[in-house]
């Protein structure tokens, strides 16, 4: 592992760390939107941001309210201008390509009337002005060749600017929709992912699934955090591997995670989860610097059925009940939504 990747794990850890401390503090529940407000005021907030935070107060309804605004106007409002500001720079390059282009035409033009012109001038007129004649037509085909040439250039400019934008609008969106410790979607990026799918009639039925690592505390409590981050990391691995390219992952808090099922009825979701389920469990993982063995990983996991007329929060939060019940249950199991 790179001294780099070390610092961006460690780092992630402790902001995760410090947001859902933050959320206990403050008496908020640890839903999409108060997580990520409080993952961005530990991570890189603005000043008006941090202002609009340290003024979180009052009853329950006015500080969700608060976090809602914050959530609209500093996350999805930040992802929103950056969009438009990247569409504006690319409008820039292909305006300024588009000059280029029609000044070459127009002096192509010219040189084409030019040649019309010379061509009855030349016929029947003495040596020396036939000499002048190719003299200019010389002298005109040269600047078309300068003008092409700037024009090649041109297009080589725009061609790297546009490409240099879109690997700048590729780690912008990386940024905003990936975890930075497991490289999976966080909830910003589920969110994104679910709304490419949830317009489709055919992605319907979906199974939801919140699975969360069982007894997770007494990893950070035996070996340290930096182990418990990469348990995390190593059940987010056995997750992707598990599932269908076509099905979504992501961390939802610090050791949960939400995996959605397109196209797949409650009966099937729960047999994929039980598939995860000992996946995990069957997981043998070794200490690199001591070579001992971790305790055994289990995971609990609530499944819920998303039909087209549900709202994935409410949907998310019956797989949270389900999960709530299999933990009381005796964890390293899994249940499904009451009827
Ligand atoms: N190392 C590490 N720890 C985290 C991260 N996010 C959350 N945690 C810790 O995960 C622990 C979660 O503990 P609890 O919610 O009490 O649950 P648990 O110990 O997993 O027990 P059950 O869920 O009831 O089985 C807390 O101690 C958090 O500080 C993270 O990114 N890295």
């Amino acid at each position: 592992m790179s001294e780099l990747h070390k610092r961006n794990l460690k780092e992630t850890g402790q902001i995760s760390r410090a947001a859902l401390a933050w959320l206990r503090d403050q008496n908020l529940p640890n839903t999409p939107i108060c997580y990520h407000v409080a993952f961005e005021l530990f991570q890189n907030p603005s000043d008006d941001f941090k202002q609009i935070i340290a003024a979180v107060d009052g009853p329950i309804e006015n500080k969700l309210a608060t976090i809602e605004q914050v959530y609209r106007q500093y996350i999805i409002g930040k992802l929103d201008s950056n969009l438009s500001q990247f569409s504006e720079r690319i409008d820039d390059v292909a305006c300024k390509t588009l000059v280029t282009v029609s000044n070459t035409n127009e002096k192509l033009k010219d040189f084409s009337g030019n040649l019309e012109e010379a061509t009855p001038v030349l016929e029947g007129t003495s040596e020396d002005a036939k000499i002048k004649v190719i003299a200019l037509l010389l002298e005109e085909t040269k600047k078309i060749y300068v003008y092409s040439n700037s024009l090649e250039d041109r297009l080589s400019d725009a061609t790297r600017e546009i490409k240099h934008l879109q690997q700048e609008h590729m780690a912008f969106r990386e940024r905003a929709y990936r975890d930075p410790l497991t490289q999976i979607l966080n909830r910003a990026g589920l969110q994104h992912e679910f709304d490419l799918i949830s317009l489709n009639e055919s992605m319907y039925p979906m199974s939801v699934m919140m699975a969360d690592i069982d007894y997770f505390k007494s990893f950070n409590d035996e070996y340290g955090h930096l182990v418990g981050d990469n348990v995390i990391q190593i059940v987010a691995t056995t997750l992707l591997k598990q599932i269908k390219h076509s099905d979504i992952l992501a961390r939802f808090g610090g050791e949960e995670f939400i995996i959605i099922l397109p196209k797949t009825s409650l009966q099937n979701g729960l047999i994929v989860a039980e598939s995860l389920r000992k996946e995990v469990s069957a997981l043998k993982v070794k200490r690199r610097d001591t070579a001992e063995y971790l305790r055994q990983i289990t995971l609990s996991i609530g499944v819920a059925l998303l039909s087209n007329s549900d709202e994935l929060i409410d949907c998310i939060d019956r797989a949270d009940k389900a999960l709530y019940r299999a933990k009381n249950a005796g964890r390293n199991r899994i249940e499904r939504e009451n009827d």
